[in-house]
């Protein structure tokens, strides 16, 4: 059975289950069906003659006919923006065009790889919602006042729309719940689809480059149930949105990672990214000139978004003051000379060297700028020495989570090997586990042994690299200890 048949049939069937006996039930399912076969073929129709019938049958249509149409455009309001209600609708259905629509658009979607369908004009597909049905319809309106001097824009007259049909009775669903859902489900599509960005920035500007870091939870090694824990907290927080506006807070969330080198913090954040789909503002805190333009910085910031500073112990000392102002002072003379002749920067420039950020200014800052910008934003910060913190950056509620990455234990290894060379089992396994119970060594060290060195590579001479490796370190820690060792 064609598409168009059986939704045809599928509103006849509805319309009489919904109200079983009812005559207007009936009528409205035919009224319905000519409203649906006129939608197919009005286009062939002169848009005079079109928008006369419409007219008329409208009056008609509502006496008997017992559904509720809602109309989507695609631009509204007087400078004609496009509406966003219609771009969340059109992602929102584009699955189930996919599936059900006979006629569908293709485009190459904005993260410029994959390509993105969605219904054409004049399609219809139906919807079930908490067991309601319910039917959408793609159309256009040509302006006749415009399509008579569009002659070189042959488009740009077109104004696109979906009509939502809805069974009377079911207003307060499809009002009160349904199309909120729509919406949100619309917007989080586009998130998931859209093109991400990593930002940087030098001195008080903003740059940014495509984010593609292949980073995921999934080749992550850690301990497995600490991992589900730090995915479920994203997961939770970015659907929290209503809960933090009902208790009245801002919608932040403060990661503080840290560990030694290599143990995955830079490798998480870029997997925490991948996972919500945000974007990623890197912040270099030793290129910032002071509080001013730190606050300038991340009110730029844009929703949806991790702001990360790595090595916040190196950006800041405990007073405040800079520890790498020399390095600083260096770099901004250097920019002083790439910027001159752009007069913008002038005024920023003269008091360069006397201005720094100080932690008060970076606590001040986070704590402002939460309160002042709408939709989320995760902080994350990140240090090889915890301890060397001051306890007001790192207290809960600036900080929520604190996360420890550390040395690679035997779930993380058994992750690594499957990762690198698709094993999950070997002989030299329980030798390895023994190992790392007695040496500290990280996932990088660990990744780097087990990163193939030839395409016919066998597992089993990168797994004895690893454990000469192991037991290289072994003998040297008993060499340092020596005394202790042979003591007895
Ligand atoms: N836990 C891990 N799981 C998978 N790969 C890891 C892990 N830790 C490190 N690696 C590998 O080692 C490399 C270095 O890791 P990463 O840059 O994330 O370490 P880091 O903790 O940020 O170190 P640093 O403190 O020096 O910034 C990564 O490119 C990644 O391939
Ligand atoms: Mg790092």
């Amino acid at each position: 059975m064609s598409e168009p048949e059986s939704c045809l049939q599928e509103k006849v069937r509805g319309g009489t289950k919904m109200n079983p006996g009812d005559l207007f039930g009936h009528i409205g399912s035919i009224v319905g069906s000519l409203m649906f076969i006129w939608a197919m073929f009005k286009q062939f129709f002169p848009y005079q003659v079109v928008n006369q019938i419409e007219k008329h049958s409208q009056r008609l249509v509502t006496y008997v006919y017992p559904y509720i149409q809602i109309t989507f455009h695609e631009f509204t309001g007087e400078r004609l923006m496009r509406s966003e209600a219609y771009s969340a609708i059109e992602n929102y259905l584009s699955s189930k065009a996919s599936t059900q629509a006979k006629r569908l658009k293709g485009d190459i979607g904005k993260n410029n790889q994959s390509l993105v369908l969605s219904m054409d004009d004049h399609e219809e597909v139906s919807d079930e919602f908490n067991g309601v049905k319910l039917w959408w319809a793609s159309g256009k309106h040509i302006s006749k006042a415009q399509s008579t001097v569009s002659f070189h824009h042959p488009m740009s007259d077109e104004r696109r729309y979906y009509k939502l049909t809805f069974h009377k009775r079911n207003r307060d669903v499809i009002l009160g719940t349904y199309l909120n859902y729509v919406m949100k489900e619309g917007k989080a599509i586009k998130v998931k689809n859209r093109q991400r960005k990593l930002y940087t920035n030098s001195g008080s500007y903003w740059s940014h480059v495509v984010f593609e870091h292949p980073a995921t939870f999934q080749t992550l090694a850690m301990d497995p149930e600490e991992k589900e824990m730090i995915i479920d907290d994203l997961i939770t927080f970015s659907k929290s949105g209503g809960f933090y506006a009902r208790i009245g807070r801002a919608w932040k969330r403060g990661y503080l990672l840290y560990g030694p080198p290599g143990t995955g913090k830079s490798t998480m954040i870029a997997a925490m990214a991948n996972l919500l789909g945000y974007d990623l503002y890197d912040l270099e805190l030793t290129a910032v000139k002071d509080n001013t333009e730190l606050r300038k910085l991340l009110i730029e910031t844009s929703s949806k978004s991790i702001i990360v500073i790595e090595d916040i112990d190196c950006s800041l000392d405990l007073t405040g003051q800079r520890r790498k102002k020399k390095e600083k002072e260096e770099k901004e003379q250097e920019q002083e000379k790439n910027h001159t002749g752009q007069n913008q920067q002038g005024m920023q420039e003269k008091d360069v060297k006397s201005s720094q950020v100080t932690l008060s200014g970076l606590l001040n800052f986070i704590d402002g700028l939460w309160s002042a910008c709408a939709g989320e934003r995760l902080i994350v910060f990140t240090t090889n020495y915890v301890e060397k913190l001051d306890p007001a950056l790192v207290r809960k509620g600036r900080m929520d989570l604190h996360i420890e990455l550390s040395y690679c234990g035997f779930e993380a290894f058994k992750l690594l090997a499957k990762n690198y060379l698709n094993i999950d089992a070997h002989h030299l396994f329980g030798t390895i586990s023994e190992l790392l119970k007695e040496i500290k060594i990280t996932p990088a060290e660990v990744a780097e042994h087990l990163m193939p060195k030839s395409a016919s590579g066998d597992a089993e001479i990168y797994l004895k690299s690893l454990i000469q490796a192991l037991e290289l370190t072994k003998m040297q820690e008993k060499v340092e200890h020596g005394p202790h060792w042979t003591e007895n």
